[in-house]
């Protein structure tokens, strides 16, 4: 089975079309003020416009309001909505309506009684994004390039499709996904140049080595 690839917080032109080429089947673009990552909805009407057919474009937004979701989507034609704040699963559920679209649930994991989560979320979201818990006192909730246990997903059956997420880069996804049996892996931080700024080499390399058969 062939992983499959998020690249997030893509900003500029040449990152995209590096995850692009590198095989990426997820772009998300960040929808989140105080992220180095942010995109205003006319960047990302931009970028998403050179997307080719067949790749997902997510939004990623963090306890949005409907009048946000709204305002983006007027301008920016997303396949997919990423919610990665404090969203309760009802709220999950009541964005799915608003925005008819499927929605990608972010689960922060830092021990094992995090992972009852998964299950609650699971009910509700169409994807579900395994990531570490942010550290104590982080700006942002995601995108800290941070990592979790792996071990902590060992044997799981997750009930729906998911990615790992987390800290991961072109030296560990590899062990990453030998560790959790991933399907899918979503990766900002560890491959830019600073923060959002992808490194195109190292999207490269990061994809190269996500998609190479396991042993
Ligand atoms: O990337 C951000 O700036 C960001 C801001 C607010 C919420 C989430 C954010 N990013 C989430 C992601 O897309 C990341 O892929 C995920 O958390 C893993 O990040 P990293 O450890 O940097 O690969």
């Amino acid at each position: 089975m062939t992983v499959t690839v998020k690249i997030c917080g893509l900003t500029e032109p040449a990152g995209l079309a590096a995850a692009v080429a590198a095989g990426a089947r997820y772009v998300g673009f960040v929808f989140f003020a105080k992220s180095p990552r942010h995109v205003s909805p006319e960047q990302a009407a931009d970028l998403v416009a050179q997307v080719p057919l067949g790749i997902a474009k997510v939004g990623l937004f963090v306890d949005p309001d409907d009048a946000l979701l709204r305002a983006v989507l007027d301008k920016v034609p997303l396949d997919m909505i990423q919610l990665h704040g404090a969203e309760t699963p009802a709220r999950v559920a009541e964005v799915k309506a608003l925005t008819g679209l499927p929605v990608i649930k972010a689960v922060g994991l830092a021990e094992p009684a995090d992972l009852d989560a998964l299950w609650d979320y699971g009910l509700v979201a169409d994807m579900l994004l395994i990531d570490a818990k942010p550290p104590k006192g982080a700006a942002l909730p995601g995108g800290n390039g941070v990592a979790f246990d792996w071990r902590l997903l060992a044997g799981r059956q997750i009930l729906k499709p998911w990615l790992l997420a987390g800290g991961l880069t072109p030296d560990n996804v590899a062990e990453a996904i030998r560790l959790t049996r991933a399907p899918g892996i979503d990766v900002s931080s560890g491959v830019e140049s600073a923060p959002g700024i992808k490194d195109p080499d190292r999207i490269r390399r990061l994809i190269a080595r996500a998609t190479a058969p396991i042993l």
